[in-house]
């Protein structure tokens, strides 16, 4: 492998970081991240308390003092952190290896048969690196593969990889699972608030979308400098990620600090997204979170984003405004369309729908 070389912005713009990396290209400054709003990079913040939210006990509990007690932990859980570690969550332990599994065989293949699904300009379906909308934006350290898998005619299987050959049937299958326990989760989140269980469903609309991205961050040789993911909060109404086995990188921020998210094993880790925040009037918080690199392991994740179908007007639910909490938010529509505007930014796209 070729030592350090100085790279110019039109070699990196475009490019998997995993080229970089396999061509010894160690560092451009087109990744050095630097943000007084969000502090330094600090790889040894203290871990977050995430609460484990039993699914069983929130579904199926024979006891309705169990389930309640379920319920009062998730209000809890969305309305401080806005992150939760959900087990017992159906999805058998064999299974998500099997997702990890191709995930992994699919970064790992040449360059050229991954190319074979790249996104094409404009486009979020596909394979590639961080999206360059901005002259002067600062670069993720992370390769993704997005893939649209839900409603079946959103799919756009051309970039489906075929190879793992059992990557499609395993992502169908996926696909199905998270969407069960999207529909479980958003019941409980309502409930958890004394409303209508189907007050947030309804407003995703019978064609809600659902996002696949697989997130590939290779070794970074100056994990101090670059993030693998920017400061952000998702445009989702709630996200279901897959965490790496055995490689940390996720931290969120709560009161202005930043906290490590700790691997909690065969668990699913769920946070809510800007679009619950909205329809909760503010109760249940977005998180914002980052992720960092590691110098000598790659790290892998799934995230599952779960949105309102095209099109549907979304807006706080009539119950959560009162004269104690005014409604805060406008109605939005497509909120996902805009939101790598403000991603690239630096910015968070919710500012914009404040009241
Ligand atoms: O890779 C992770 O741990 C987090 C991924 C994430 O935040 C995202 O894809 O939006
Ligand atoms: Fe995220």
């Amino acid at each position: 492998m070729a030592g350090v070389s100085p790279l110019s912005e039109v070699e990196v713009n475009g490019k998997p970081v995993q080229e970089l990396v396999e061509n010894g290209i160690q560092f451009s400054n087109r990744y050095s991240w630097e943000d007084a709003n969000y502090g330094v990079i600090d790889m040894s913040a203290p871990f977050a308390e995430i609460p484990v939210i039993d699914i069983s006990r929130l579904i199926n509990s024979s006891s309705p003092s169990a389930m309640g007690e379920e319920l009062d932990k998730l209000r809890s859980a969305l309305s401080s952190w806005g992150y939760f570690q959900a087990i017992n969550h159906g999805i058998e332990n064999s299974f998500l290896e099997e997702v990890r599994e191709v995930a992994g065989q699919f970064f790992h293949l040449p360059m050229i048969e991954k190319q074979k699904y790249a996104r094409e300009t404009d486009q979020l379906d596909g394979y590639g690196n961080d999206m360059i909308l901005f002259q002067n934006q600062t670069l993720d350290w992370n390769d993704r593969l997005f893939l649209s898998v839900s409603p079946e005619n959103e799919r756009k299987l051309k970039y489906w990889p075929e190879n793992p050959q059992s990557f499609r049937r395993i992502m169908f299958e996926y696909t199905a699972r998270i969407q069960q326990i999207e529909r479980h989760l958003l019941k409980s989140m309502a409930r958890s608030l004394n409303l209508e269980e189907d007050c947030f469903s309804k407003q995703c609309g019978q064609l809600a979308l659902m996002v696949a991205r697989f997130n590939y961050y290779p070794p970074c040789p100056r994990p101090d400098h670059v993030l693998g993911l920017k400061p952000h909060a998702d445009g989702t109404t709630i996200t279901i990620l897959l965490q790496d086995e055995g490689v940390e990188g996720l931290q969120v921020m709560k009161d202005d600090q930043w906290f490590r998210v700790p691997i909690f094993p065969h668990a699913l880790l769920v946070n809510v997204g800007d679009e619950i925040e909205i329809m909760s009037n503010g109760i249940f918080k977005s998180p914002v979170h980052k992720v960092l690199t590691n110098s000598k392991k790659e790290r892998n994740t799934l995230a599952m984003f779960c949105a309102p179908e095209r099109g549907k007007e979304i807006k706080p639910v009539g119950e959560l405004i009162n004269d104690k909490r005014p409604r805060l938010y406008k109605a939005v529509r497509d909120y996902n369309e805009t939101y790598f505007n403000f991603y690239q930014q630096g910015k968070r796209p919710i500012d914009a729908v404040k009241i």
